[in-house]
């Protein structure tokens, strides 16, 4: 078995040491979670868990912390969570995905290719903002670019204090590249589309091919499951969470996120004249001025109007989605009622 680790290399914070003052338990971080059971780790070793009666492992995340009670296998209380990345919406609930907790970079990883695509990036650094999880731009391919700069210093403009990396992810040096968010007790994921180099990157971090075995076979089904272990110890000292959920993530419910994207833009709306300024053609609109003034690009200004559409269509439907559940088991109540009233 591996060495002990402690509560400090799994990545415990002040902020799981400040809420269990008045509770008994076992801290563990959660490793993975099966539809019946979660997997955790503690300073004795790995734990295997169920919760209580009644309770869905749905709302247990890799990641997250737990009190718990060895000896009984059994999670007894789950801390705030630092950090929450969720996928948008799931379609037939209306209901956010949980994907990962307590991440502290998510690693937004895209290609010197024709994968690059700001409104792609922008999209993901609205998601990691809302969270607050730090964003890393990761850059693969900067080996077959003919000029990575120039997608470097597309990538630097979304953000001056934003770190942008370019590599080739299958260079002996990612580890070491990568390093200044991998130390003791940090956790990472990455996030970004089919092919961009994610799995390369996960196994160089890892130093081995193992850790992403499990999804690669359920990709030749063109299935995931949520099998396996999902929090992988980096030599480094951080942890690398690996969900299949880290796929095409959609935003919901993450207007802040879009805000901190967009700063130039949202930092003007509260000076348009309507509360409610789409920033389109209104009168007294202090971002189309800014535009006309050029200190706005127009292309910025287009991508975050489409992204607070999309983000206000998908909270809406979260919104309408819980009041058709409302009125639904109303219904169902009053139908149950007035069967018992008809059987008096
Ligand atoms: N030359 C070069 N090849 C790369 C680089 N990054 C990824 N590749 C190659 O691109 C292909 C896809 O890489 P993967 O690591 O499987 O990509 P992924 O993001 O995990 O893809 P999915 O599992 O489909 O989400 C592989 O053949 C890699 O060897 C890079 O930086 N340089
Ligand atoms: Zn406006």
């Amino acid at each position: 078995m591996a060495e002990p680790l402690t509560l400090f290399q799994m990545g415990w914070t002040d902020h799981f040491a400040d809420q269990i003052t008045d509770r008994d338990g076992t801290p563990a971080r959660i490793s993975s979670v099966h539809r019946k059971r979660v997997a955790g780790l503690t300073v004795d070793g790995p734990v295997d868990l169920t919760l209580d009666p009644g309770q869905s492992t749905a709302t247990m995340a890799v990641g997250d912390w737990v009190l718990c009670n060895p000896d009984a296998a059994r999670v007894l209380h789950r801390l705030d969570r630092h950090t929450t990345l969720q996928r948008g919406k799931e379609f037939a609930t209306g209901e956010r995905q949980l994907i990962a907790a307590n991440l502290d970079t998510l690693f937004i990883t895209t290609s010197c290719n024709a994968d690059f695509n700001v409104a792609r990036l922008e999209r993901y650094l609205a998601l990691a903002h809302d969270a607050g999880i730090a964003p890393v731009i990761l850059l693969t391919k900067s080996d077959q670019a003919d000029d990575a700069a120039a997608y470097v210093a597309e990538a630097q403009a979304l953000g001056a204090d934003l770190p942008v990396v370019a590599l080739n992810a299958k260079g002996a040096d990612v580890a070491q590249i990568l390093s200044p968010w991998c130390a003791v007790g940090q956790t990472v994921a990455m996030a970004g589309s089919s092919g961009v180099g994610k799995t390369t990157i996960a196994n160089a971090l890892t130093g081995n091919t193992a850790a992403t075995q499990g999804i690669r076979e359920d990709d030749a089904r063109g299935r995931h499951t949520t099998t396996g272990r999902s929090l992988h110890r980096l030599p480094q000292g951080g942890w690398l969470i690996d969900t299949p959920g880290m796929r095409g993530l959609g935003v919901a419910d993450v207007s802040f996120g879009i805000d901190a994207t967009f700063p130039e833009i949202s930092s003007l709306t509260d000076d348009c004249r309507f509360r409610d300024c789409k920033h389109e053609n209104e009168p007294g609109c202090a971002v189309l001025a800014a535009v006309d003034a050029g200190r706005v690009t127009a292309d910025r200004l287009a991508r975050y109007r489409k992204l607070r559409r999309e983000d206000e269509i998908a909270t809406e439907t979260t919104a309408e989605a819980h009041a058709r559940k409302r009125r639904f088991s109303k219904t169902v109540n009053a139908a149950v009622k007035g069967k018992k009233r008809g059987r008096r």
